[in-house]
């Protein structure tokens, strides 16, 4: 799925450089579920915006089924984002004035023309994570557990191969955070895609297959 080769990210931050990836290789497979970890500043997001055709390596390959994520257009990263990868974050992200429906649609109208096709794979998806009844509230008339399940609908309901989770369930309540990651893991194991999670919580890391610890831009296996 990915082959990461000698990968590195530099910023340049008021006149200095700051190296954020420091020669990364890394091989994720299909239908992986993989979790990074490390310590603030370490390169996660980084890593993670390399992953997702966010942004491109100052040098070295990022190789996503035949494509080099460091040599493509901007338009042809866009695309790949568009149909391939699915994105959830820790703030939810949702567009405070459209309903669950409308927002999971936002993620179809790149990619599928047809209005009524749209609505209805929306609220299929919404169904899929168990928020058929809520599909005309607003984000402010759910509550954080079910915002997240509204973004998760999001991501997934053009069938991504990847879903690329940053701390999914940092603003969530111990009870919300099981309920989200069983969630995440019944996607991962039904639909075959390939999960790649970064959270400060080790005990949802674990439930992880593979952990990867990054830190000063270098990422380490956990057994
Ligand atoms: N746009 C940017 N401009 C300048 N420096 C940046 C930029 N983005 C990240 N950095 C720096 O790169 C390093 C890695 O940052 P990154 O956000 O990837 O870490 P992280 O592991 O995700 O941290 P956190 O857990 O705090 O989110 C840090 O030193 C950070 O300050």
């Amino acid at each position: 799925m990915y082959e990461l080769a000698s990968v590195t990210k530099t910023y340049q931050h008021q006149g200095r450089s700051v190296r954020a990836l420091d020669g990364v290789d890394l091989t994720i497979r299909p239908g992986e579920m993989v979790a990074i970890q490390g310590p603030t500043g370490g390169g996660k997001s980084t890593l993670l915006q390399m992953l997702g055709a966010l942004d491109r390596p100052s040098s070295g390959s990022v190789h996503f089924g035949g494509d080099d994520l460091a040599r493509l257009s901007g338009s042809r990263l866009g695309r790949i984002r568009a149909t391939e990868i699915g994105f959830v974050f820790q703030n939810f992200n949702l567009i405070p004035t459209l309903t669950a429906a409308q927002n999971v649609e936002t993620a179809l109208v790149v990619t599928d023309g047809d209005r009524a096709g749209r609505a209805e794979k929306a609220r299929q998806a919404l169904a899929d994570v168990g928020l058929a009844e809520r599909a005309d509230h607003l984000p402010s008339e759910l509550s954080g557990g079910q915002q997240q399940r509204v973004a998760i609908a999001r991501a997934l309901v053009k069938r991504p191969s990847v879903l690329l989770a940053d701390e999914p369930t940092g603003n969530l309540d111990e009870a919300m955070r099981d309920d989200i990651m069983g969630l995440l893991e019944r996607q991962w194991g039904d639909v075959g895609l390939t999960l790649i999670m970064v959270t400060h919580d080790s005990s949802l890391a674990r439930r992880a297959q593979r952990r990867l610890r990054i830190d000063h831009g270098r990422v380490t296996e956990l057994t």
